[in-house]
C-alpha cells in the first residue's frame, strides 16, 4: 500500500476570508521577527496562539504598532519573558502557565499545552454525556491546572471542533544550532506524539488497498526565510504556489539514507539514493505549483518563502 500525504503550507497564509483554510495553532518561539507583515498574517489566521516563553517579547514588540489578537497562553520556564511583557499580557487576561521542567524545552512545553487543551476538550465531551457533580469537580480541577477558564467547559471556542489542529512553529530555524536540531526532532516526535502511536500505518484491512490518504495533524516550522516539514514514507504531494513561495528548495535525508523520486523540480531525481556523505539535494528549484516526492524514509523538505521584493 502506498501512503499519500498532502502538504499545503500556503493555506495557512491565505486571507481569513478564504474558506477551506485548515485550522491551526501557532507557536511563536524566541527569535527576532523581521517580516512583521508575514508573521501578522499567520498570527491573525491562527485559531490558537501560544508564546513559548521569550516568544512573547517579540509579539509584544509587534503589538505596540499593530492591532493583533492577544495570545491564548504564554508557557515555558519563563526565564526569558520580560516582566513588563508578562505584566502586560497578564493584565489582558492571558494565561501564563509556568513549567519548570529541565527535561523539556519551552517549544515542547508549548506543544504540550496545545495537546492538553485538546485532551481536555475530548474528556469534556465524554463528561457532558453524564452531567454529574464529579464532572464539575474535574472541570474545576482542570481550570486550576491549566489556567484556561474554558478548558473542559461547555461553550469552548469553536476551533476545538476542528481538533486536532495543525501546528505551526514560527522562528525555529536559523538561530542556535542545538535549538534548530531540537526543532527537527520535534518534527519526528510529531508523527507519533501529536498523532497517537497507534493511528499510523495500515491495519490488516487497509493493506489490500493500493493507496491511502493520511489525514494526520501537521507540524511545520516557518520563518520569514523558509517553511520546513518532514515528508512521510511513501508519496507526498506538496502544494507550492509560486506566488507565496520562492523557487529554492531542499530535500534533506535527516532520517538516514532514502531512495527518492521527485516530479516538478528543476533537478528531478528518479529512484536515487540520498544520504549525508553521498547525494543531498539542496539549492534545487521548484518549477511548478505542485511537487511530488516519493521517499522510502522520512525526508526533510524545505522551501523559501517568497520575498516581498
Ligand atoms: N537561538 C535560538 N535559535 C532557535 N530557536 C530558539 C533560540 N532561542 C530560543 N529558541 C526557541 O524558542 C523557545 C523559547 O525560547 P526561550 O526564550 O525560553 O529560550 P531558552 O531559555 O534558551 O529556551 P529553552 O528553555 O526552551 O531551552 C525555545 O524552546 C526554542 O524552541
Ligand atoms: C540528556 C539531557 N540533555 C540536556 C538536558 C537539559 N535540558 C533539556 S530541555 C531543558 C530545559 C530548557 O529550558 C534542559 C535544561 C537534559 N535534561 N537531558
Amino acid at each position: 500500500m502506498e501512503t499519500v500525504t498532502t502538504w499545503s503550507p500556503g493555506d495557512y497564509l491565505t486571507d481569513q476570508a478564504e474558506t477551506n483554510r485548515p485550522r491551526f495553532a501557532l507557536v511563536i518561539l524566541n527569535q527576532p521577527i523581521a517580516d512583521v507583515e508575514g508573521f501578522t498574517r499567520l498570527w491573525n489566521n491562527a485559531s490558537l496562539r501560544v508564546c513559548a516563553d521569550g516568544g512573547a517579547n517579540h509579539l509584544y514588540g509587534i503589538e505596540i504598532d499593530h492591532d493583533i489578537p492577544i495570545p491564548d497562553c504564554i508557557t515555558g520556564d519563563l526565564d526569558s519573558l520580560q516582566s513588563k511583557v508578562g505584566n502586560y499580557y497578564r493584565a489582558l487576561g492571558v494565561s501564563i502557565v509556568p513549567d519548570h521542567s529541565q527535561y523539556a524545552t519551552d517549544f515542547t512545553k508549548s506543544l504540550n499545552w496545545i495537546l492538553k487543551q485538546e485532551q481536555l476538550h475530548d474528556s469534556s465531551k465524554q463528561g457532558t454525556a453524564s452531567d454529574d457533580d464529579e464532572d464539575d469537580d474535574a472541570n474545576i480541577q482542570k481550570e486550576n491546572l491549566y489556567g484556561v477558564p474554558w478548558a473542559g467547559q461547555p461553550g469552548a471556542p469553536s476551533w476545538i471542533e476542528h481538533a486536532p489542529l495543525d501546528i505551526i512553529a514560527y522562528g525555529a530555524m536559523g538561530g542556535r544550532v542545538d535549538q534548530t536540531f531540537h526543532a527537527i526532532d520535534q518534527l519526528f516526535q510529531a508523527s507519533h506524539r501529536l498523532n497517537g502511536e497507534n493511528e499510523r500505518g495500515g491495519d490488516e484491512a487497509s493493506q489490500h488497498t493500493s493507496s491511502s490518504n493520511t489525514t494526520e495533524r501537521k507540524l511545520m516550522l516557518m520563518s520569514e526565510e523558509s517553511v520546513t516539514f518532514l515528508l512521510e514514507k511513501g508519496k507526498n504531494i506538496i502544494d507550492t504556489p509560486l506566488r507565496l513561495f520562492g523557487k529554492t528548495c531542499g530535500l534533506i535525508p535527516v532520517a538516514g539514507a532514502s531512495v527518492i523520486t521527485t516530479k516538478g523540480l528543476e533537478w528531478d531525481l528518479y529512484e536515487t539514493e540520498t544520504r549525508f556523505g553521498g547525494m543531498v539535494s539542496t539549492s534545487n528549484h521548484l518549477l511548478q505549483d505542485r511537487v511530488e516526492v516519493v521517499t522510502t524514509e522520512p525526508l526533510l523538505f524545505t522551501m523559501e518563502m517568497r520575498k516581498a521584493r
